[in-house]
């Protein structure tokens, strides 16, 4: 199975802070606030990935991903296999453009889409031989890129990746499209599947950063880290149950991760709410865990309010282990201003209470924001897009909740949003705008800078 990049984080100067929005046509006065407020060297981004990003599903040599499959039903692999020439090249290719244009690319090595020949051959992340494959793959992008890749990102959201795959996830289902549900999926087991993925996923980061550390990175001089996800996780109220319910949630979720590759061992509730649902590391591994980064990657897109429940219906699942009921509202108030994602609510405190605890509760990494955006629904005119007064709004919100936590002590050294472009947005297909340019997807595809922040329009 030819070997293909899974996905690129590029960072790209994000004008918006540089910018320093000061306009009063549209109420954009926001005074003083541009990237000097941000550390010396402090990186402003914007990202990608190559499945939502490139299409030429069957150009360049490319071998078919599990998202291939998945869209083309409902919508490559080994090294043994040999190697894609041509996909190296186009990966040269990128990489040379962007470092000539003053671009320091961060490099995602999985971003979801496994070859499916791996899927076929072992069951993909459902199995341990993945974690060899993974190692492959990556040192092949090591031995290739790592004289010009100084910033190397293992894995996109295992967090997503093990419940939007394997458990008919929150934002829906995601590639394979596995879960006990027979009405939506036609195999898997929501029970033990996204564990079973995860750890295998845990081990991955673990095996390729170990790689990484002993073997380039003393040559190379590059640093490596994972990218998680999670939501902020608010009591619903002040009781003892909710309170307990939003650690629980935010352990089940952000911990599920954080916890092994800060202290080697799942936290302690999912050890005993999962009990021997929930795969057990062993002690070289717990070792290969601890510390097996430079820097974490934080996505944060809202806040969910969490309410402790006593019992839940349906399915055991990854999700209801927590018992916990998230939602989004309290009495018809939203945790935030609303977007175009009818989940997702523009709430910056979130992200500065998460950078806060993460700080306190992990030994204050160092931590880059991998991404950070608000959806659009994709159903206005062009000129409203490209005005997308929201979308300032929702960064300057964001990004002075990074600099308040930075003040705090908070080691953030970067901020990439998601996403440069307009761009296929899994389950919801092109139905929702994430891009900080604008992407007229009926009209060849051609590119606008958003006015309020660019002025103008490219190609
Ligand atoms: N979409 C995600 C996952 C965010 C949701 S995962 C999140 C964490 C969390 O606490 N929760 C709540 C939760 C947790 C557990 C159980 C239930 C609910 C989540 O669901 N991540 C990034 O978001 C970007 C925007 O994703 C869109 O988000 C809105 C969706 O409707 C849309 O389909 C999706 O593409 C993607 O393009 C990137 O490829 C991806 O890396």
């Amino acid at each position: 199975m030819a070997a293909t990049m899974s996905s690129i984080l590029t960072t790209f100067m994000l004008l918006l802070v540089s910018s320093s929005l000061v306009r009063t046509g549209h109420g954009l006065s926001y005074g003083h606030f541009n990237r000097s407020v941000f550390p010396t060297g402090f990186l402003f981004g914007a990202a990608s990935s190559a499945y939502q990003y490139e299409g030429a599903a069957f150009e360049g040599g490319r071998g078919q991903s599990i998202w291939d499959t998945y869209t083309h039903k409902y919508a490559d692999g080994k090294l043994s296999g040999g190697v894609n020439k041509e996909g190296i090249a186009f990966y040269n290719n990128v990489f040379n453009e962007l470092l000539a244009n003053g671009i320091t690319p961060f490099v995602t090595l999985f971003h979801w889409d496994l070859p499916q020949a791996l899927d076929d051959e072992y069951a993909g992340f459902l199995s341990p031989r993945v974690v060899d494959d993974f190692k492959d793959f990556a040192e092949l992008c090591f031995e290739e890129f790592g004289d010009r890749i100084k910033h190397w990102i293992t894995m996109n959201e295992p967090f997503t990746f093990s419940n939007g795959g394997y458990d008919g996830g929150f934002i829906g289902n995601l590639a394979p499209g596995r879960c006990s549900s027979r009405g939506i999926c036609a195999q898997g087991n929501s029970a033990t599947e996204p564990y079973i993925v995860a750890h295998h996923l845990l081990l991955g980061h673990a095996t390729v950063a170990q790689l990484y550390k002993e073997k380039y990175q003393p040559i190379q001089k590059g640093e490596i880290g994972i990218a998680l996800v999670t939501h902020w996780i608010v009591p619903y109220s002040s009781s003892k149950l909710d309170i307990q319910a939003a650690q629980r949630a935010l352990d089940f979720i952000y911990g599920w991760f954080i916890d092994p590759l800060v202290h080697g061992e799942y936290p302690g509730i999912m050890q005993s709410l999962v009990g021997n649902r929930l795969p057990k590391f062993t002690k070289e591994q717990s070792a290969m865990l601890k510390g097996s980064f430079d820097f974490l990657g934080l996505n944060y897109y809202t806040g969910n309010y969490a309410a402790h429940i006593l019992s839940y219906s349906g399915n055991i699942s990854s999700t209801t282990d927590k018992r916990v009921r998230l939602s989004t509202e309290i009495n018809g108030v939203h945790i935030g201003k609303p977007t175009g994602v009818s989940i997702f609510f523009d709430y910056p405190r979130g992200l500065h209470d998460l950078l806060v605890y993460t700080k306190e509760r992990y030994n204050n990494p160092t931590i880059y924001i991998t991404e950070n955006g608000m959806g659009d629904v994709n159903n206005g005119t062009t000129k409203h897009a490209i005005e997308d007064i929201q979308r300032v709004n929702f960064y300057n919100g964001h990004l002075r909740a990074v600099q308040k936590a930075i003040e705090q002590g908070v080691r953030v050294k970067g901020f990439i949003a998601w996403s440069f472009l307009d761009t296929f947005e899994w389950g919801s297909g092109y139905t929702q705008r994430f891009g900080i340019c604008y992407v007229d997807f009926k009209n060849k595809l051609k590119e606008f800078l958003k006015n309020q922040l660019f002025g103008s329009r490219i190609s």
